[in-house]
């Protein structure tokens, strides 16, 4: 979207074509670091250390991921095995196992020869179709947000949004902030609280970096605030991402949704999912069935980032145990809708 006044994807070839160019997200807003992966290796790593995250973010590097792979090893083997090193990297967002899958199927039964050549060709495809998905999303969340507006023209809109899905985590436009950036750009008058989101703080460090880079209005609240701000009535409507959606229309998202399903569910508020159709997973009958990511308890006990001179520093928080689930899920009963490339959904 739009970064340094430019509009850019989040992820492209490098110019040789070989590898894949992708923002380390680990140094966002601190420092803009593009790094270059070239082989398997680096790709799986990114994935599972999160340089690159979000469901479409991380389906589109594994794709490439895989291409890279057959690029030097195109046998059955090798295919089986670079699949199952990507597919294992982080459990829970399906687009991970959907473009892999993907893949998968655009060379299997190829000649080995010709078989990078059409996984680097599939990859592309997810990406410029993942931009397209995405930016239909918003324009359909646009008619939602303009409705909304409508009702109060007299002031901005306010949105509450959890995490980081936005174009960071996609590769154009975002889910969730899809809709906010079609809606600025259309003059409706925006404005978005950006949940902090514990304990990486996609929402504080990301998500406001996108915003502050397209000049939507924002303010950065603890994960706390947001049940406060809805029971006062300055929350509009709650729009989310997400990581995989199952069959009965439960959704799985970063942790922490759930909890602003409930106080929006209590209050009135409007909790709209947004995705496209690959993070819908039919296959999966409800939450209960999505493998739930665990990270390093030290996501939690420390935080580091620049101290005030601009030095990274690392701080402990506690020096107890920690549980980091990274994920939870909203069950259908509590999503007014979801926002899908196909429209506004009230079922998914
Ligand atoms: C558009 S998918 C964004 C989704 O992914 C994030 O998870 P993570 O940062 O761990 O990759 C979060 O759940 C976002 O809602």
């Amino acid at each position: 979207m739009i970064l340094e006044g430019k509009h850019i994807r989040s992820i492209a070839r490098t110019a040789d074509g070989k590898g894949i160019r992708i923002l380390d997200q680990r140094q966002l807003p601190w420092e803009i670091r593009w790094v270059e992966l070239r082989d398997l290796d680096a790709a799986a790593v990114a994935i599972r250390e999160m340089w690159t995250r979000g469901a479409p973010m991380i389906g589109a590097t594994a794709a490439y991921g895989l291409a890279m792979a057959l690029a030097v090893d195109a046998s059955d083997t090798g295919l089986d095995a670079a699949y199952a090193m990507l597919v294992e990297t982080r459990p829970t967002a399906i687009n991970l196992r959907w473009a892999l899958e993907q893949v998968r199927t655009a060379v299997e039964g190829l000649p080995y020869g010709e078989r990078a050549a059409a996984a680097y060709a599939r990859a592309d495809a997810i990406c410029d179709e993942d931009a397209e998905l995405c930016r239909a999303i918003g324009e359909h969340g646009l008619d939602l947000l303009r409705g909304l507006h409508a009702r109060h023209p007299d002031r901005p809109l306010n949105i509450l949004t959890h995490c980081n899905a936005g174009w960071l985590a996609t590769v154009d436009y975002g889910t969730a902030t899809a809709p906010i950036y079609l809606a600025h750009d259309a003059g409706i008058p925006v404005h978005v609280w950006v949940d902090e989101t514990r304990p990486r703080n996609q929402g504080a460090l990301l998500t406001a970096f996108e915003l502050r880079n397209h000049g939507v209005p924002h303010t950065v609240i603890a994960d706390n605030a947001g049940g406060l701000l809805m029971m006062q009535g300055q929350v509009d409507a709650v729009i989310v991402g997400t990581d995989r959606v199952t069959a009965n229309g439960d959704v799985c998202n970063k942790i922490g949704t759930y909890l602003k399903a409930l106080a929006a569910h209590d209050n009135g508020v409007p909790f709209y999912v947004a995705l496209p159709y690959t993070t819908f997973d039919p296959a999966t009958a409800s939450g209960a069935d999505i493998p739930i990511e665990a990270r390093a308890p030290e996501e939690v006990t420390r935080l580091t980032g620049p101290d005030e001179a601009g030095r990274i520093a690392t701080i402990r928080v506690t020096d107890s145990p920690a549980l980091n689930p990274a994920f939870d899920v909203t069950p259908a009963r509590l999503v007014t809708g979801y926002i899908t490339e196909r429209g506004v959904l009230d079922r998914i």
